[in-house]
């Protein structure tokens, strides 16, 4: 029988809000960012952190800039209750920074809670219960007015506790769990209810955090609630509205920017997107994404491999090698098209211009990340891809159509090796061929240039090759001396084109020469050589097509006769 699974879901209602203006709107300064990273027993962590790893952590959430960072739920367990104490003191917050608690609306966690951080400068106390419906039946058995009361309770108790405390600058915040479940003037009743008790003012705002706690509906839906509360919450002047996605949806990230469209001035999330199931919204794509519209984000992620490697650690998860800004992979080009453009386009880039790198959506210098990862080579790859790792590795600027001759050789070899090329083997694979060939039937061996009579134009030459293994002198007679050189050679040589660079300067430079022939009727061929005298160069680059040219008959000449 056929099922349908789907039918057991139904879609998300709209909301009503007609004349939305989010979606006017552009986001032209950071939000206030606040990290829950070390929140432990949220972040759904297999082996939770050590107050060592969480220390270290701290560290780094300081370093990058992170003003707002939840240290933790100091009344779930003796370690985070520590960790709090521990922060305040050995007085290691800076003064420019403050920390968060979380707590739930229970008297007793709630005592514990602001014991945690008696003594600190500032802190903010979060308190949160949940308030959707399925929560109000399932998880608590109370109707709206006893969910309402519970918050009212906690934040009253709060207010009460920290009273005592006048030395530690305190700050509220409140979250109505599960609000993008929830019904909005539900939403509403309840953080005013929040608000009426804790007064704040313009100078001590409270912050209203609203969560997608678990994500359920396309990020347009959470801008239209966000856009909903801002307008309809009392005192608006005197809230910070924050907003907490999670990503069940695989939306966050979107979730987070509309929502910051919509009059959201703070985000909280977690460093590459971890936390509880799909996790947090992520923090780092979120800031990196603002720096990509010309609006920094406050937040520094300069060396962003130093933040990777210390999260991978604390957290014991891997960031997956296509994550935004930083997987292994995002600043790689494997096809020979993103190859060939990505290249031309660092050609073109000037240092300072607007960043117009085709493929490349941000520099990754801008993230302490090197370029050279950028090309790889595998079977998909076009010329450019291995003509970058030439020039850039070892300075070979090969000519086009010697690019388009050689792409055919290293694809040859990725499709046998069925991997990826690297600099080396491709430049191996460029030695055999035209360096360095095996059975090749000619060797340059020495050459003299005979002096020029007064007055005559063209140049006369003394060569020796091996030919077969067999020393051959050779004299003859052209318009320069590679013209020379190939009539000494008497071969049916036409010269079809020459490039020529040097490698290295000083004492130590040597040159390049590619040389383009054809032999007899054979097909027009590529050659080329690397010596520190640029004549000798040129020879061994006839030379080296000459042999390409044989090896290709010698190839050849089985199958025709079959
Ligand atoms: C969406 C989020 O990320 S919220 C943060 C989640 N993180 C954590 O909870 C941190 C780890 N938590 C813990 O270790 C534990 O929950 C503790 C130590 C805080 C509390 O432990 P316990 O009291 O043993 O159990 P538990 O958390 O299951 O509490 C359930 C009770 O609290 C009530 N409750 C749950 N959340 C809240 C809340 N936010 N405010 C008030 N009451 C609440 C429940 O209704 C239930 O009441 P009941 O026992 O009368 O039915
Ligand atoms: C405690 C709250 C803010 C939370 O983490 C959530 O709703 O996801
Ligand atoms: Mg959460």
């Amino acid at each position: 029988m056929l099922t349908n699974p789907s039918a057991k879901y139904r879609p998300f209602p709209a909301v009503p809000l007609a004349d939305r203006q989010w979606p006017n709107r552009i986001i032209d300064k950071p939000p206030v960012w606040m990290s829950t990273d070390l929140r432990d027993g949220n972040q759904a962590l297999i082996e939770p952190m050590s107050p060592e790893k969480k220390l270290r952590f701290f560290e780094k959430l300081v370093q990058i800039g992170v003003k707002e960072i939840e240290v933790g739920f100091p009344s779930a367990s003796q370690t985070d209750f520590d960790f709090v104490r521990m922060l305040v003191e050995e007085k290691r917050i800076p003064d420019d920074v403050t920390i968060i608690v979380l707590t739930q609306a229970r008297e007793e966690l709630i005592r514990r809670t602001v014991e945690s951080c008696v003594g600190a400068r500032q802190a903010i106390v979060h308190v949160y219960n949940s308030v959707a419906p399925v929560f109000r039946r399932v998880v608590f058995g109370m109707n709206q007015d006893e969910i309402v009361q519970i918050a009212v309770n906690g934040t009253k108790l709060i207010k009460e506790l920290v009273a005592q405390h006048p030395d530690t600058k305190w700050g509220l915040e409140y979250s109505p769990e599960s609000f993008s479940t929830t019904e909005l003037d539900f939403s509403k009743r309840i953080v005013d209810a929040v608000v009426d008790v804790w007064q704040p003012s313009a100078d001590n705002k409270v912050i209203v955090n609203l969560p997608s706690t678990v994500e359920a509906a396309t990020p347009n839906v959470y801008a239209d609630q966000i856009e909903w509360m801002c307008r309809n919450l009392n005192q608006r002047e005197n809230l910070v509205i924050s907003v907490h996605p999670h990503n069940d949806r695989g939306t966050a990230v979107a979730a987070a920017e509309l929502a910051v469209m919509a009059g959201a001035d703070r985000v909280e999330g977690c460093l590459f997107g971890n936390g509880e199931r799909t996790g947090n919204v992520d923090l780092v794509t979120l800031a990196l994404n603002l720096y990509t519209q010309g609006v920094h984000p406050g937040l520094d992620f300069s060396d962003i491999d130093a933040v990777r490697q210390l999260v991978e650690e604390c957290n014991q998860i891997p960031v997956h090698p296509r994550h935004p800004y930083v997987g292994d992979l995002v600043f790689t080009a494997f096809s020979g098209s993103h190859q060939d453009a990505i290249k031309k386009g660092f050609a073109k880039q000037q240092a300072d211009a607007i960043w117009e790198v085709p493929y490349l959506p941000i520099d990754p210098a801008d993230l302490g990340r090197s370029y050279d990862a950028v090309i790889r080579v595998n079977s998909q790859s076009g010329k450019g891809g291995m003509a970058y790792l030439l020039e850039q590795e070892y300075g070979l600027e090969l000519p086009r159509r010697l690019q388009i001759e050689f792409s055919r050789v290293v694809q040859k070899h990725a499709d046998a090796t069925g991997g990826e090329v690297a600099a080396a083997d491709i430049h191996a694979l460029f030695d055999r061929e035209y360096f360095n060939q095996e059975n090749a039937a000619y060797r340059y061996v020495s050459h003299r240039l005979v002096e020029n009579s007064e007055g005559e134009e063209r140049v006369q030459i003394d060569t020796t090759v091996q030919h077969n293994r067999v020393t051959e002198p050779h004299q003859g007679t052209g318009n320069g001396p590679i013209d020379a050189f190939v009539n000494a050679l008497g071969l049916d040589i036409r010269l079809m084109d020459y490039h020529e660079h040097s490698i290295g300067s000083g004492a130590d430079a040597r040159a390049a020469c590619y040389v383009e022939l054809r032999l007899a009727n054979g097909p027009t061929l590529f050659g080329a050589a690397i010596d520190s005298n640029i004549v000798t160069a040129s020879f061994k680059a006839v030379l080296s097509a000459v042999n390409r040219q044989l090896a290709l008959s010698a190839e050849q000449a089985p199958q025709q006769a079959a």
